[in-house]
């Protein structure tokens, strides 16, 4: 419930509440899956739920519901255990206690018929209609559609793989842990466990970063002949994925972020890879220093292209929330031109499927800002993308893209150079 009536992100709700802090290591990743199920397939629920309750329960009655429903039709767990349990939990608060006999009825139905009314209920259900209707004008119908698919399939786990360790490369790690390189420095993993028990986590041989979320970087470092002590500027860098890879690559990398909270995260992580970098905790727009030869501006976004690992995205965000957003991108964005050196190059992605978040703010940047031009990008080395996805010379990567060996997180990224 504070994810989506306070738009609170799952994670940030969960840690910050004490019943769920509670509970051993196992529950919790129970409690969560059910939580993120409920996110995962939330059309899907509602259709289940529609015909069963005519007048609308108390939010929190209706959020009993739809976590019961979420394990009886969506997850592996008995339907009986689902259906007591939920029916206790009603009982256990005087406030709800009212509807314990009701919800018994209504699960006792969603026993019978659920699975079958979910299946006859299309993934793109699951994906609340403003967003729907951005995407399918963004990226077209039949895009649209897979992109849900994407929405109700467990996350595969990609890790990049550090360039400075010698001891456990990307192909010792493939070998330990029955992963699969893709791209240039990502090894895809099964699922998502407990990652600080896979081989090399001690060691600081990588981190998790999705696979679209590694290419920023990575283009960035491709303007570069040589990158060693090249001085570069990560403006939004915590929680330090993209540090990681240009530290790691070599560069000289200074690394600012607004909140201490993920500067914590990035700090320990550069400790764990044994990374160096400069961190300095600044609003980016109060930051200055000498101009850099590259910056790379991670944007502050929605973040709805990271929706399979974290499917709240698509129900805490709204469309005040893009234009909030969209105002912060536009100050961002000259203020890392005023932080490029002449000839050098800034990168400006967003892990956003929104569209008013990619293009539209770099051709406003470039009409207000003539010393820069877009480095136009028409492919990926090493990733199969179709040709579409750099319209525009930029790149703009779908969940749906690589479906096969479990997809990829939606971004937008474009590369521009200053003049000399
Ligand atoms: C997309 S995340 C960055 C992810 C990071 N680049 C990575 O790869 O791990 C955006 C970051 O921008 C930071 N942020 C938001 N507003 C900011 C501002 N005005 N100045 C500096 N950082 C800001 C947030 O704290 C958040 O860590």
């Amino acid at each position: 419930m504070d994810v989506t009536a306070n738009g609170r992100a799952l994670e940030l709700a969960l840690a910050e509440t004490p019943d769920y802090n509670s509970l051993e290591a196992r529950d919790r990743a129970f409690a969560r899956a059910i939580a993120a199920t409920v996110f995962r397939r939330s059309g899907q629920i509602k259709a289940v739920l529609k015909p069963l309750v005519r007048k609308a329960p108390t939010a929190p009655v209706k959020a009993v519901l739809q976590t019961a429903v979420a394990q009886i039709v969506f997850m592996d767990v008995s339907p009986h255990a689902a259906v007591s349990e939920t029916v206790d939990v009603l009982k256990s608060s005087k406030s709800t206690l009212g509807f314990a006999n009701f919800a018994n009825a209504v699960l006792r139905r969603v026993v019978e018929q659920g699975k079958h009314t979910a299946a006859a209920t299309p993934p793109k259900a699951n994906i609340p209609g403003w967003i729907r209707g951005e995407w399918e004008r963004a990226y077209g119908k039949i895009p649209m559609t897979k992109i849900a698919v994407q929405l109700i399939k467990d996350p595969v786990l990609d890790v990049s793989v550090s360039h400075t360790h010698a001891g456990l490369g990307r192909q010792d790690m493939a070998e330990a842990t029955g992963g699969t390189p893709i791209g240039r420095q990502t090894l895809r993993l099964g699922s998502i466990g407990d990652v600080t028990a896979l081989p090399g986590f001690e060691e600081g041989s990588w981190w998790a970063q999705d696979l679209a979320a590694a290419l920023p970087a990575q283009i960035l470092m491709d303007q570069f002949e040589a990158l060693d002590g090249v001085r570069v500027l990560d403006m939004c860098a915590a929680p330090g994925g993209k540090t990681m890879q240009l530290a790691s690559a070599g560069m000289e990398v200074t690394a600012v972020d607004k909140s201490s909270g993920r500067l914590k995260r990035l700090k320990e992580n550069l400790a764990r890879t044994k990374l160096p970098a400069t961190v300095v905790q600044s609003d980016a727009l109060e930051y200055d220093a000498e101009p850099f030869q590259a910056v790379l501006l991670d944007a502050p976004c929605t973040a709805t292209g990271t929706f399979r690992r974290h499917p709240d995205v698509l129900h805490n965000r709204n469309p005040k929330s893009v234009a909030d957003l969209v105002r912060l991108q536009d100050k961002l964005l000259p203020k890392a031109a005023t932080l490029t050196a002449p000839g050098g190059v800034l990168i400006y992605a967003v892990c956003s499927l929104q569209p008013d978040e990619g293009m539209p703010r770099v051709t406003k940047f470039l009409e207000a800002t003539p010393d820069f031009s877009l480095i136009p990008i028409t492919s990926l080395p090493g990733l199969d993308l179709p040709e579409d996805r750099f319209d525009g010379g930029v790149v703009r990567t779908l969940p749906c893209d690589l479906a096969k060996s479990g997809g990829l997180d939606g971004f937008f990224i474009a590369a521009l150079r200053r003049a000399a």
